[in-house]
């Protein structure tokens, strides 16, 4: 038989709550807890709905309008947490030699804690992983579940080596512009961008649509962003594809604390690259050579000719200037003093192609950043065969055609030492290329294949072949078959091509208007395509060549993704009052 008091609590009578809570509520004791109670509840709700408001970066959806949501995965992923486990393990040090890779049993192949391990010891000699402190999450941008991080830009106190060698903390940052300048080693910046965004669920300011460019060549305006127009995403942290910079429209979009910062490139070598990737442009498609085109360009050049800006001082262009400016013309002083006065307005940090390691170094001490999280694979690179050599006098013509890019690059180049010289320091550059270099020798030995950059026709995985176009064979890498699935999951954003990246965080941003995209035709009229440059640009694509079927399996993507696109004209000959110059 059960006892009263069982029997109450089974089945409390009515009478006996209602006889308890008179009870309660008639001792002035009971009726204070109560309200303590509920003011505890009170207080945690508060506290809940506020941390869901502040970590919540979008709105919700207009009226209307169907819930697009960013549903980025906003906690360290589970198998991003195994590997950082996995880094952990006391495992003894192996050496990290290629031709160990493939070894079964025996000797085990080096794995990613080996280069933690290395990461951590040319780091930070002393003991106590200064990495620990910084949260950062390792040279593959894995993220530590040691320090239990939440995500989103992560507020992190970076202690970061001064000139005079002393240690300054500062927090890191992640409000970024980066102008995507042309043949200036933009896309493997982009890259950089792309893994440190994409590890801490950082939000991109994406080209819509699923665009690859920020509807490059016309000047910028703030709805070619998705999420602006829509007002579904209310802060952005890193705008970096291809775009002819306006200032006053990427305010719009950008915090007022963003990080503005861009790439320049030795117009000669620039011009060389350009000239081979862009053969097909009106301009150069003619010619037999690039003296060819230098020799004739004072008579034969059309600067209104679609496409035709590649060819002449793009730096300048893609800054927003203009570029149509003569060698001997009476203003090009004034309007070189102009144009570098303004990107040292716009910009906090200018880089320099030629100097790559060092501006890596110079751009995490701007953005503080660790070590780490600027290592690369050099992304885009042409294949030897299709580089060619400049005979002596070339040069001094390419100078001269793009007189404009070369006061603006020789300015350029000489502040970047400047800056180098109160940021970072001599030495310590010295110091940080050199252990960024080791860095990145690890990565490739664990990540890579061959060990470097191979043809397009080499590469196994289609998804992993870099664009092509022109008459340059645009190289990529093979991974190195024996990864672990964690590790080659972060090995291959490493080598991810422009293109599939920027389509995946779209993706990953935008998963309900990804899906929509997909199955949605194309709404451009047949004429506007032959007569547009996203019609060149294909038709150019089509044309053939000799590395054409490297690539065929994604032709009309990548036409699509790349070569500035149909959709992209209509969109922006609508919205676009200024236009191509
Ligand atoms: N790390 C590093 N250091 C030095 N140079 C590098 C690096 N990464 C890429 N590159 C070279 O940059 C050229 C490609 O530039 P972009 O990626 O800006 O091209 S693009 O405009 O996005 O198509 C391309 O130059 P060319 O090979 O002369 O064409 C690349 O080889």
């Amino acid at each position: 038989m059960l006892s009263p008091h069982r029997r109450w609590t089974r089945d409390p009578p009515l009478s006996s709550v209602t006889s308890c809570v008179r009870r309660g509520l008639c001792s002035k004791r009971h009726s204070l807890w109560m309200l303590l109670v509920l003011l505890l509840v009170c207080v945690a709700f508060q506290t809940f709905v506020t941390r869901s408001a502040r970590t919540d970066k979008l709105t919700g959806p207009g009226p209307g309008l169907p819930d697009l949501r960013f549903t980025v995965n906003k906690q360290p992923s589970p198998s991003l947490q195994k590997v950082w486990e996995h880094w952990q393990n006391t495992r003894p040090l192996q050496t990290d030699r290629p031709d160990l890779h493939h070894q079964k049993g025996g000797h085990r192949k080096p794995s990613d804690h080996i280069l933690l391990t290395h990461v951590d010891k040319i780091l930070n000699p002393t003991a106590g992983s200064q990495l620990e402190e910084q949260l950062d999450p390792g040279p593959l941008g894995l993220r530590s579940t040691r320090n239990h991080l939440t995500a989103g830009p992560v507020e992190r106190l970076v202690h970061s080596p001064t000139t005079s060698g002393t240690k300054i903390s500062c927090h890191p940052k992640s409000h970024i512009v980066f102008l995507k300048t042309h043949k200036t080693a933009s896309s493997t910046i982009l890259n950089v961008l792309y893994r440190y965004g994409e590890s801490r669920n950082l939000t991109f300011a994406l080209p819509v649509n699923k665009h690859s460019q920020l509807f490059y060549p016309f000047f910028f305006a703030s709805h070619f962003v998705e999420g602006v127009s829509s007002r579904r995403v209310t802060e952005f942290n890193i705008m970096c594809n291809h775009m002819r910079f306006r200032k006053s429209e990427v305010v719009k979009v950008m915090p007022d604390d963003t990080f503005y910062f861009s790439i320049l490139r030795h117009p000669v070598s620039m011009m060389e690259s350009i000239f081979i990737y862009y053969k097909s442009i009106p301009a150069f498609h003619k010619t037999r050579s690039l003296d060819d085109f230098l020799d004739n360009s004072r008579r034969t050049y059309n600067s209104s000719v679609t496409n035709n800006h590649y060819a002449h001082n793009i730096l300048a262009f893609d800054f927003g200037f203009d570029n149509n400016v003569a060698a001997d013309a009476d203003d090009l002083e004034e309007r070189a003093s102009r144009a570098v006065a303004a990107i040292e307005r716009d910009f906090h940090l200018v880089l320099i192609s030629e100097y790559f390691d060092e501006s890596m170094v110079l751009l995490r001490h701007a953005l503080c950043w660790s070590l780490e999280d600027m290592v690369s694979f050099k992304l885009n690179s042409r294949s030897e065969r299709t580089r060619h050599q400049l005979s002596a006098d070339t040069p001094e013509k390419i100078r001269r055609w793009n007189a404009l890019d070369w006061r603006i690059y020789l300015h350029f180049n000489a502040t970047f030492w400047h800056k180098v010289d109160s940021l970072v320091g001599r030495e310590q550059m010295k110091r940080e290329v050199s252990q960024l270099r080791e860095l990145q020798l690890k990565l490739a030995n664990t990540c890579l294949k061959d060990g470097g950059a191979v043809d397009p026709s080499q590469i196994k995985d289609a998804g992993l072949k870099p664009f092509q176009y022109g008459a340059a064979v645009i190289q990529g890498y093979n991974l190195n078959p024996d990864l672990d699935p964690q590790t080659r999951t972060q090995c291959q954003r490493l080598i991810t091509p422009e293109l599939q990246y920027t389509e995946r965080l779209y993706t990953q941003q935008f998963p309900e208007l990804a899906a929509k995209l997909k199955h949605a035709p194309r709404k451009v009229p047949p004429q506007r395509q032959r007569s547009d440059r996203t019609a060149v640009m294909g038709r150019v694509w089509s044309s053939g060549g000799h590395h054409r079927p490297v690539i065929r399996h994604r032709v009309s993507n990548l036409i699509n993704l790349k070569a500035s696109t149909s959709g992209l004209l209509a969109h922006t000959a609508a919205h676009n009052k200024t236009g191509v110059p």
